[in-house]
């Protein structure tokens, strides 16, 4: 059997073109949705990253604003700034790069971002509401994964779900919105003993680790439905994701690629999100 492929760079397409209509709508009534992002230091990684979401935002009509400051930018300097974007009336959504240096206390800052333009859904408030059923922001990544699964017609309802890793930008959030949409949850991670005793059973599987091979083929069920939040590089330098893809998906039923997976509907998510912040501002 040979799963088939969750092509998040096809459904990004689509999902971007129904935010480009929305945004279109939202701006002819003065209201275009605006993004920050914040890049503190020079991680070569970041600043592909940051670049692809200013980039996503324009081809939708977004507006966005790059901010790139030194490694050496003091955490009151940092916090101004997001004190300043917080008032700024252009500006939807904040992201604030991750990670941070060493010497700026990275809580400090997510918390002092306005949970009405926590588009990254980092916020406590945020993460509360996740938990407890109110309107608020979802992590993009998480939040993508259900798209993804909604997109194949997949309903959690019932179904039971394996998320590997626990932290608090994707497992955790993973975790609870599975369990909002009905599925039995299981949360495994670093101090799971028998890791594959529980992958085998479930219906869904889902890798954020951050390291290779955490799922091979022999872990999962036929015809399990799997989707692999890594983002690792092979000995070539080559971009590849947690799972075993090549064995998985010879058993899976369903499948997301590394790269062209998960990775564009976290981005294609955060547009969401702005969009949203700013569609409840224009109310
Ligand atoms: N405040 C904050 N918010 C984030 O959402 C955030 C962050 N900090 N720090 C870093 C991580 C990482 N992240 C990615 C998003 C998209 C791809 C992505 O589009 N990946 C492409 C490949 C890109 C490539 O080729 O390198 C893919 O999977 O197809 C990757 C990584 C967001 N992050």
């Amino acid at each position: 059997m040979t799963a088939q492929l969750i092509d998040g760079i096809a459904l990004s397409r689509q999902l971007r073109a129904e935010v480009a209509l929305r945004t279109q709508a939202l701006a002819a009534r003065g209201h275009t949705p605006g993004l920050a992002v914040v890049l503190v230091g020079d991680n070569p990684a970041s600043q592909v990253y940051v670049r692809n979401k200013v980039k996503a935002c324009h081809d939708a009509g977004l507006h966005s604003v790059l901010e790139q400051y030194p490694a050496s930018m003091s955490e009151a300097e940092l916090l101004a700034r997001v004190h300043a974007l917080n008032e700024d009336p252009s500006i939807h959504g904040i992201l604030v790069q991750l990670p941070l240096p060493a010497h700026i206390d990275a809580h400090k800052v997510i918390e002092a971002i306005s949970p009405l333009k926590d588009v990254d859904g980092f916020h406590v408030g945020s993460a509360g509401a996740l938990m407890v059923g109110q309107p608020g922001f979802k992590p993009c990544t998480p939040y993508g994964c259900m798209k993804m699964l909604e997109s194949i017609g997949y309903s959690p309802k019932g179904r039971h779900a394996v998320v590997i890793g626990r932290s608090n930008i994707v497992g955790k959030p993973m975790a609870m919105l599975l369990l909002a949409a009905n599925a039995t949850v299981t949360v495994c991670h670093s101090a799971t003993p028998d890791l594959a005793h529980h992958t085998r059973q479930a219906d869904i599987v889902v890798a954020a680790v951050g390291r290779r091979n955490v799922l091979t083929a022999d872990m999962v069920k036929p015809g399990a439905v799997v989707i692999d939040v890594g983002m690792n590089r092979d000995e070539q330098g080559k971009l590849c994701g947690d799972v075993d893809f090549a064995g998985v998906s010879r058993v899976a039923g369903w499948i997301t690629p590394v790269p062209g997976g998960v990775g564009p509907m976290t981005i294609t998510m955060l547009l969401v999100n702005t969009l949203e912040a700013a569609e409840r501002a224009a109310r």
